[in-house]
This record gives C-alpha cells, structure tokens and sequence, in this order.
C-alpha cells in the first residue's frame, strides 16, 4: 500500500534528509517509525502526503506513483491520508464538534451526514460530552483527541501522526497511542513517528528506524533500540 523505491530528500544546502530509502508498508500495519533528532523522520512523513517532493526515488500510496501527481489530484491522495501533529494544529475560535466538521465541510459532505459522522467519531474518541468546548477549554490529551477525531472522519485508509505525544505527560501519552492502537484494529494503517521509548517497547510493533536520514533497522516485533 505504501511503497519507497530508493528515496532521497537533500533539503537547500546539501542535506541529505533522507538517503536511498526503500521500505513498503502494507495496508492494515501499525509502524513506529523511530530514530534521534534530525535522523529524517519528520521528512518521511511529510514525503507521504506530498507535504515535500522526494529528490530522487519513487513514492507509491495504493499503487499509485505520488510523485507524478498533478496539482488538482493532491487533494485526492490527502482524502486518504489523516495526519496528526504534536502541536495538535486546532482551530482556536471553533469548537471541538466545529474543528471535526471543518474537515468535511471543505469536502461538501452534506449537513446532516457531517452531524452523524461528526457524533459517531467523537464518542469513538472519547469526546461526545465535550463537543461544545473550545481547544483552550481542553486538556493536552483532550486537544489531541480532537485532532485524531479531525484525521479520521473522513475514514482515511492512511493515519500518520508526527510525534503525537509529545507535549503529553505519560499516562497521557499512552492513552492517545492506544487509540491510535485501537483505530489500527478497525483496519487503517497507522504510522507514528515518536520518540516515546518506553510505548514502543512496550507494544510490540514493527519499529522502523532511521539514524542520519538512513534506514538503520526494520524489526516486525521492534523496540526503540536507544534511550533518548
Ligand atoms: N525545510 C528544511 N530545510 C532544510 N533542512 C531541513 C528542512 N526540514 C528538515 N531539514 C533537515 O533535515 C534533517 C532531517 O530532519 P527531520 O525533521 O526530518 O528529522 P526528525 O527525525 O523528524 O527530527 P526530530 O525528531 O527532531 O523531529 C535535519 O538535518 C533537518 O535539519
């Protein structure tokens, strides 16, 4: 579903983000994307929505090269993707239930479908007795729900989250990456970038790493490998 043919990034002034990655992600994984400050994780992530180009190299998403794509079909790839950010990227002036259904607003869903799916994937996030609160009236984890809520209305094939816990205490943490966990067991494919040693150790996931924009370690049953 996902596939990287010998993938380079080199960003202005000749660094090498990622170096000849080649890697496939099949549908319905969970992946731990791994690695030290600047090892080249957030670039991955931002190659798979198209966020960045590649340099050199072919990107697949459903066997589909994202690399040729043109300007007016992004959108299309974007449908299937959600992401997740560790700074949550809510609206300030919206409402929880209103940060959710800006995400089909924008795709015309009809109102009354935007309610039922808007409610449905709330309480599936824990959310449905505080869809009235504004982001400030929210804790870390409840903020982040809400941007989990956002990625997945849409029923995306694809959830990538760039370190979703890290503004997050722990007990916190491990309560949004099981339902990140969660959300994997209904079939999406869920790939997080973190460095949340302890969770990844503990859960038993594939741990892909990198280190220096290389990929360093591929492991089905992984563990972070380093403490950071
Ligand atoms: N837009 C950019 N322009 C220039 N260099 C960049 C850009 N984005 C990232 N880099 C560089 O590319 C390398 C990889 O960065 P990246 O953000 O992908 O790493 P990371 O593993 O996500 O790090 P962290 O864990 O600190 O978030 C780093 O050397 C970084 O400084």
């Amino acid at each position: 579903m996902i596939q990287f043919f010998n993938v380079t990034k080199v960003y202005k002034g000749d660094i090498y983000a990622l170096k000849d990655i080649t890697v496939k992600i099949d549908k319905g994984e969970f992946v731990f994307l791994v690695g030290p400050s600047g090892a080249g994780k957030t670039t991955f992530i931002r190659l798979l929505f198209r966020e960045e180009l590649p340099t050199k190299g072919q990107i697949l998403v459903g066997g589909r090269s994202i690399t040729r794509l043109r300007p007016k079909e992004i959108p299309f790839l974007r449908r299937n993707i959600g992401v997740v950010f560790q700074d949550f990227r809510l609206l300030p002036d919206r409402t929880v239930y209103e940060n959710v259904a800006f995400a089909l607003q924008v795709l015309e869903v009809p109102p009354k479908e935007i309610k039922a799916r808007v409610e449905e994937v709330l309480a599936r996030v824990g959310l449905s007795g505080r869809a009235h609160l504004f982001p400030h009236q929210l804790s870390g984890g409840e903020q982040q729900r809400t941007a989990i809520a956002r990625a997945i209305v849409n029923k995306p094939r694809i959830l990538v989250a760039d370190e979703p816990t890290g503004n997050l205490d722990p007990v916190t943490s491990r309560e949004i990456i099981s339902l990140l966990v969660d959300i994997n067991r209904l079939g999406t494919t869920v790939i997080i970038a973190t460095h949340a040693w302890d969770i990844v150790n503990s859960l038993k996931k594939r741990v892909i790493a990198l280190d220096k924009g290389c990929l360093v370690r591929d492991d089905r049953e992984g563990v972070y490998g380093y403490e950071a």
